[in-house]
């Protein structure tokens, strides 16, 4: 795609910067480092396979292995700002509900509503340690039936139970005594997924989404886990809708990679923003200085999410590497498209992978 490395002139003004190919050794640029860990296992020479092989449905890809997050001490204080907003969105959390899922595992989801825009953000919680701040807030007139309905209780729910702060049965701590940020020993792990209908639904071996949404959850749930967050915001495609990106899926099939595909159809390389990440992370008690663990590769998700006070802190990140890489392309995704996909990350969206 000539042209598309160099100036922009026909670009709308919001078009984000375009990074221009990176050289494949020597990558040490700090800006972009976030403590870049290259210790992990290099990919094979191919990134992934040179062979096509179906995709298996999404949640199968959960990978057996059961080792723990390896974390990246991660210092933003030095990094150039971003263009962030002043001020956080309001969020509120409407509604909490306990959902067991099929690796075993429990968690909680909690459905968001905000002051930007009219869509249902969510948080994956596992682990009993973590409670919605503005979820538990008394409403006025509520009943007792009213608040477990809407998810605001303690301990579990259970036939008869007729309290949403103390059960008898399970024998619960009041409400009085949830955890505060004070109690959390170490960085909670997070991780800031961004909507994807066709990675993440209907087996698309385009991209690597469904894997990382699996990867996050295993390992929030492994056992010596202290749980986390899944924030899955509803910015399809980037922020450009699944309509454009289906559009851009048929530009990389014309040639394009995903960055000149999005430009062509003039949009920015990446339309997100992270506010109301943020602001749902406050609500979930992750302000402060014990700050966060945060899965990600992408060095501008890290500053974005601490918002425009750093009034959350990444304090380490943990890298989300391809389970074909972790298994020598035993396991994974395999498809040209997603070595094209993630090659384009890391050359032209300083994705932290090698
Ligand atoms: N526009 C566009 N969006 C895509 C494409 N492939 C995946 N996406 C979207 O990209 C988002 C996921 O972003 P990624 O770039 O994979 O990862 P990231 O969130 O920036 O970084 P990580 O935290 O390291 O995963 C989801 O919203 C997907 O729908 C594509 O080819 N074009």
């Amino acid at each position: 795609m000539p042209g598309l490395t160099g100036a922009m002139p026909d670009l709308p003004s919001h078009a984000s910067p375009i990074y221009p190919p990176r050289p494949s050794s020597g990558r040490r640029v700090s800006e972009f480092d976030l403590n870049y860990d290259d210790s992990e296992t290099p990919p094979p020479p191919t990134l992934l396979s040179p062979a096509f092989t179906p995709p298996s449905t999404p949640g199968a890809n959960t990978p057996p292995i059961h080792k723990e997050a390896r974390s990246i001490p991660v210092d933003t204080a030095s990094q150039r700002p971003q263009k962030l907003l002043d001020t956080l969105p309001e969020v509120n959390c409407i509604v909490r509900a306990r959902i067991p899922t099929v690796t075993g595992a429990e968690m909680f989801l909690h459905l968001y509503q905000n002051n930007v825009d009219d869509k249902e953000h969510l948080a994956i919680v596992f682990g009993p340690n973590i409670r919605s701040r503005s979820l538990d807030a008394p409403r006025p007139g509520e009943t007792e039936k009213d608040r477990m309905i809407r998810g605001a209780y303690t301990g579990r729910l259970h036939p008869g139970r007729t309290s949403s702060r103390l059960d008898p049965v399970s024998q619960d701590k009041p409400a009085t005594q949830l955890p505060t940020d004070q109690t959390i020993q170490s960085p909670p792990l997070v991780r800031i997924h961004s909507e994807c209908y066709t990675g993440e639904t209907v087996w698309s071996a385009r991209c690597d989404c469904g894997e990382q949404l699996d990867e996050a959850a295993r390992l929030m749930s492994l056992p010596k886990s202290q749980g986390g967050v899944i924030v899955y915001l509803r910015q399809e495609g980037r922020g450009i809708g699944l309509g454009e990106k289906l559009k851009a899926y048929n530009l990389q099939d014309l040639g394009n990679d995903t960055v000149e595909a999005n430009l062509l159809l003039r949009h920015p390389a990446d339309a997100r923003s992270y506010g109301l990440a943020t602001a749902m992370l406050l609500d979930l008690g992750f302000g402060g200085d014990a700050g966060i663990r945060l899965l990600t590769n992408n060095p501008d998700k890290v500053r974005a999410v601490e918002g425009p006070n750093r009034e959350v802190i990444v304090r380490e990140r943990v890298a989300m590497v391809p389970l074909a890489w972790k298994t020598g392309g035993r396991e994974g995704i395999h498809s040209e498209e997603v070595e094209s996909y993630l090659r384009t990350k890391i050359e032209k969206m300083a994705h932290m992978l090698q």
